[in-house]
């Protein structure tokens, strides 16, 4: 039976931290905007939106999707991220990753106002979370690690294998955890007998993108198991772990809806409005 680790319970201590500062802007009469930037139709990069903008305009921070078809060209796209680095109302911005396979990542990427770089995707924030030097990693492995400070788990020491080696999610959060001392592994698709490794693990994160990616049997006993994964099945969210063979197992896990998820929108937040100093 696993201790159960309740995104919902970690997203509201930074929710009320969010709100002061928002709060104290009003006063001052000024509201932080985040941009939203989503080309096509990902799944998971619409109920990311869906979410984020719900929740920012619950908190007082005005989020808007600037959504472009899927067969925008790169000069379409190029074009609307230096509008919005130049518009004075937006603080972040969010570009919805992956874009269609036709854009090249890189220069989208190098083309954000490094300040306004909500997941750090410039290279120059990629660089500094590299060599952790930047408060400001990208907000999906921020809220792994918000999950882990909340439960007060220590990874000093442990064996943290890391499933996905995306820009957004495997290798910042590799470098995270290398920070507080852990062993990181980093598999991928081409990793050979994935299963050896992750028995081996005192942590397991899967960020893949597959349902039931992770099962029983890839599992040590009393092992923490984090899944980032954000899958539509038949209209319902699951994650990359077989949630309901694995929970008998594991010593802690995050549920899919309620987990990772439910802390990564809050991190948007926050990063929103860190040109406003530390909360
Ligand atoms: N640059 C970039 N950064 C990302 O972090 C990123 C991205 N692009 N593209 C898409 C994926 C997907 N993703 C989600 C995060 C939270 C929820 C979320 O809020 N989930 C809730 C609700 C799910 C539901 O509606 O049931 C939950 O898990 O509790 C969903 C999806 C971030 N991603």
């Amino acid at each position: 039976m696993a201790l159960i680790l309740d995104g919902k319970a970690v997203a509201a201590a930074y929710k009320a931290k969010i709100k002061a500062k928002v709060d104290a802007l009003a006063a001052q009469n000024i509201t932080c905007g985040l941009a939203i930037l989503l080309v096509g139709n990902d799944a998971a990069s619409r109920i990311y939106a869906d979410r984020l903008v719900k929740l920012a305009t619950g908190l007082g921070v005005q989020a808007v999707v600037r959504h472009l078809p899927a067969d925008a060209t790169e000069e379409e796209v190029l074009a609307l991220v230096c509008e919005l680095n130049e518009d004075d109302h937006i603080h972040g911005i969010l570009p919805m990753m992956p874009l269609p396979p036709h854009l090249a990542t890189d220069r989208v990427a190098a083309a954000l106002a490094p300040d306004k770089d909500v997941d750090a995707l410039h290279p120059l924030n990629a660089g500094l979370v590299a060599t952790g030097k930047s408060r400001w990693a990208p907000c999906t492995p921020r809220a792994v690690m918000a999950i882990l400070d909340y439960y007060q788990i220590d990874v000093s020491g442990k064996h943290a294998v890391v499933i996905g080696r995306s820009n957004v999610v495997g290798k910042p959060l590799a470098h995270l955890l290398l920070g507080q001392n852990a062993t990181v592994t980093v598999c991928h698709s081409k990793t050979r007998d994935l299963a050896a490794l992750t028995r081996q693990a005192d942590v397991i994160v899967a960020a893949v993108g597959r349902p039931a990616l992770i099962g029983p049997d890839m599992v040590r006993p009393g092992a923490v198991v984090i899944d980032v994964g954000i899958n539509e099945v038949n209209g319902a969210v699951v994650g990359d772990v077989d949630y309901d063979a694995v929970f008998p197992i594991a010593g802690a896990i995050t549920p899919v809806p309620g987990g990772v998820g439910a802390v990564t929108t809050v991190m948007v937040v926050e990063a929103a409005l860190r040109s406003f100093g530390d909360l």
